[in-house]
């Protein structure tokens, strides 16, 4: 059977995953739109020729009979309703990054899927489904290098806008590496520093740009991450593992060589939906498929999502305070406890 997809916010990545489920993807169609800017709702609609209704909010879209799953691509502060809602209604939903904007609305997450007894919540972790990671995750889980030591990573924008924050550096950015690299070494957050760098002349007065945070795990794992959002030549995502036996480290995304003027250079992509575009592929294919062969999503799950929001919060605690502080999770939950660090 189709899944039946409502989508609740119709902007930039709400559309791009309209289009990727429109023509690219199988087994998903999407019949529900909700946007709190309605004009923007039925651009959607237009744009991609949707046999789709026009939902006045998340909470009539999630009780639409019609309505399998939903996607909250909404602004970060909205996810938590939305996603509480459609956990209420029994819908599955995917949820973009974050779950939720606090560890506490993370918390009420998975208490309220917990409560419904079956998993129906996948987070929008895309990197896991990145080729370059998977390669990563593989030789760790391998024990290619021996135990992981050290983690070098940078998380590079071209630029960003202006209403772009010192702590969206860590809520909207570093986020990504918070999820994928204790995923990748199977290992816990125990403490991060934030530093700050001498700053960019391209960052406006109020960012602090770029930044670095010194996470270790519980395992003893350092972890360097850089956050450089003013770049300026590209959009750059860099990781590094040295281990005890060797190191290993992301593959450059495929370019031509290009011989010209006395050079040879290769061509750097400049945004995120480019740069991971399979990976978004993949994880929403991932969600409809597994939805439809065992009822159940099989990537990132809240507990994923309540990890991620409780190291940010650290980390923004980390910026203001400027000493090394604790990242203290509660104990996982039974019900999440699936091995679903090995899996997506
Ligand atoms: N996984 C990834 O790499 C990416 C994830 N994201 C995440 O996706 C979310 C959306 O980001 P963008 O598409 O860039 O933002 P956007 O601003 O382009 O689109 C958000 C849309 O949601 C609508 N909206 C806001 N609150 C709503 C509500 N309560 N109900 C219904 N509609 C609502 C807005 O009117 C807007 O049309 C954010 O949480 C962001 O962090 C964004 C880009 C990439
Ligand atoms: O919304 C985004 C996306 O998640 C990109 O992957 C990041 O690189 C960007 O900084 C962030 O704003």
């Amino acid at each position: 059977m189709t899944l039946r997809f409502g989508v609740i916010g119709t902007g930039a990545i709400g559309r791009d995953h309209i289009r990727r489920m429109t023509n690219t993807l199988s087994g998903g169609e999407i019949v529900a739109v909700t946007d709190v800017n309605q004009e923007a709702a039925k651009q959607a609609v237009g744009q991609f020729k949707l046999n789709a209704e026009i939902y006045p909010d998340d909470q009539s879209l999630v009780n639409a009979e019609n309505v399998d799953a939903v996607l909250v691509t909404s602004w970060g502060p909205a996810h938590e309703q939305s996603v509480l809602a459609a956990i209420k209604a029994g819908k599955y939903v995917f949820c973009e990054k974050p779950l939720a904007a606090t560890a506490a609305g993370c918390m009420n997450i998975v208490e309220a899927e917990i409560k419904h007894g079956k998993r129906l919540v996948q987070v929008g972790f895309m990197r896991r489904y990145d080729s370059g990671y998977v390669q990563l995750k593989e030789a760790l889980d391998s024990n290619m290098i021996g135990e992981p030591l050290i983690i070098r990573c940078a998380h590079r924008n071209p630029s960003c806008a202006e209403t772009y924050s010192t702590d969206m550096a860590v809520t909207d950015t570093l986020i990504h590496e918070i999820d994928v690299l204790h995923w990748l070494i199977d290992d816990d957050y125990k403490s991060v520093q934030a530093i700050f760098p001498k700053k960019t002349k391209r960052a406006l007065d109020h960012l602090q740009d770029p930044q670095i945070f010194l996470i270790e795990t519980e395992r003893g794992v350092h972890i360097h991450a850089e956050v450089f959002v003013n770049c300026k030549y590209g959009y750059d995502i860099q990781c590094e593992i040295v281990g005890e036996e060797g190191i290993i480290k992301l593959p450059e995304v495929s370019s031509i060589l290009i011989r010209k003027n006395a050079q040879l250079s290769k061509n750097i992509l400049m945004d995120w939906k480019e740069r991971f575009i399979d990976a978004y592929d993949k994880e929403l294919q991932s969600f409809i498929d597994s939805i439809r062969e065992t009822g159940e999503p099989s990537g990132p799950t809240a507990w994923d999502g309540y990890i991620a929001a409780v190291t940010a919060d650290a980390c923004v605690k980390a910026q203001k305070t400027g000493v090394r502080e604790p990242i203290a999770l509660k104990e996982k939950p039974d019900f999440y406890q699936d091995g679903s660090e090995s899996k997506r």
